[in-house]
């Protein structure tokens, strides 16, 4: 078993004209996959460097598919985060998810495995399900802090090794910033020798008004705790940069008139905090003063508007 090693270098692809000279660099697509709650979010931001999703102790706040970019030594990390697997609902919105995953895995280089370490549940299994035939899979069993006898470790590996051909086994804390270095060597021989996609800097390549709409749902869900249902959503209804002024109004859609009590809070003070909070965190990731307009919404079972859902960009 190849615990906490890098392994050789798989084949490099005959050259495509296409993509710039390789002039000794790697680059190559990476998905994070794993049920809700493992910490996938937390993994991306930590390889990344900086925040580009977000996270939160609710399960399922990443729906969108989000591109972190890491480059280092020779090698550029191009990070595609997908959503949990899910398997509690049948509807419109879970059935858009799973589409989301399965195109999302097609096109990458190596697949990250999340899961809690010593645990491996029938949640866990349909996600890893979900992996094309073929496509190296990195085991990351994380949140090895919270792993109180590590001798029992080794053989839950060892089960897992029987599970499925994976590339490597990678045991690690998310939040350990040595442990995540030592990922990045791990998954750099399976990005192919080519040249780089994007410049050296280069964070994310998500456009401000996405992050916008992300660091929205953040503090609503932050502030709303586990009282609103994972099916509210943030559209952003306008997006103006005016030099360093950025105009942005946002509708919070929520599925129930009840729902948009909670949203609001007493007197309006809830509402007004998920504003001033997500404001500030904007000025300091656009590096630009911000003007935040927040409205709620109610807009009864859009979940299962497969029509709507992909007017709100879910597609
Ligand atoms: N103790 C410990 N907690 C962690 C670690 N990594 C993540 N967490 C926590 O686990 C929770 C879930 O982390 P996320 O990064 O939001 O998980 P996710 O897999 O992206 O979740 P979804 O967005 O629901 O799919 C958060 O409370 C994190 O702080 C770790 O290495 N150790």
């Amino acid at each position: 078993m190849n615990v906490d090693t890098s392994s050789p270098a798989p084949d490099a692809e005959s050259p495509d004209p296409a993509v710039p000279e390789a002039d000794g660099q790697r680059c190559g697509l990476i998905a994070i996959v794993g049920r809700p709650n493992v910490g996938k979010s937390t993994l991306l931001n930590a390889l990344v460097g900086q925040k580009v999703s977000i996270t939160s102790r609710k399960a399922q706040t990443t729906r969108h598919r989000i591109t972190g970019i890491r480059t280092a030594g020779d090698a550029q990390y191009v990070f595609v985060d997908t959503p949990g697997f899910q398997t509690r609902h049948g509807n419109a919105l879970n059935r858009t998810l799973n589409r989301t995953v399965l195109a999302s895995l097609g096109d990458v280089d190596v697949v990250l495995f999340v899961v809690e370490a010593g645990r491996f549940g029938l949640d866990d299994a349909k996600v890893l399900a979900l992996v094309p035939e073929g496509k190296p899979v990195i085991l990351v069993a994380n949140k090895l802090d919270k792993v109180v006898r590590r001798a029992e470790l080794a053989p839950w590996l060892k089960g897992m090794q029987e599970r499925h051909p994976f590339a490597e086994f990678v045991p690690l804390t998310a939040k350990r910033p040595e442990d995540v270095r030592r990922l990045l060597d791990i998954v750099r021989p399976y990005l192919p020798e080519q040249g780089w996609w994007y410049d050296e800097e280069a964070l994310t390549d998500r456009s401000e008004r996405f992050l916008a709409s992300e660091i929205v749902r953040e503090k609503l869900f932050r502030l709303t705790g586990d009282e609103l249902p994972y099916t509210s959503t943030v559209v952003i209804d306008k997006f103006e940069e005016e030099g360093l002024l950025r105009r942005i109004a946002a509708t919070i859609v929520v599925e129930r008139d009840a729902h948009k009590g909670m949203v609001i809070g007493e007197g309006g003070e809830r509402l007004k905090r998920i504003g001033t909070e997500a404001r500030q965190e904007l000025e300091k990731l656009m590096d630009a003063k911000v003007f935040l307009e927040l409205f709620v919404k109610v807009r009864s079972g859009w979940a299962d508007d497969e029509q709507r859902l992909r007017s709100y960009g879910y597609e």
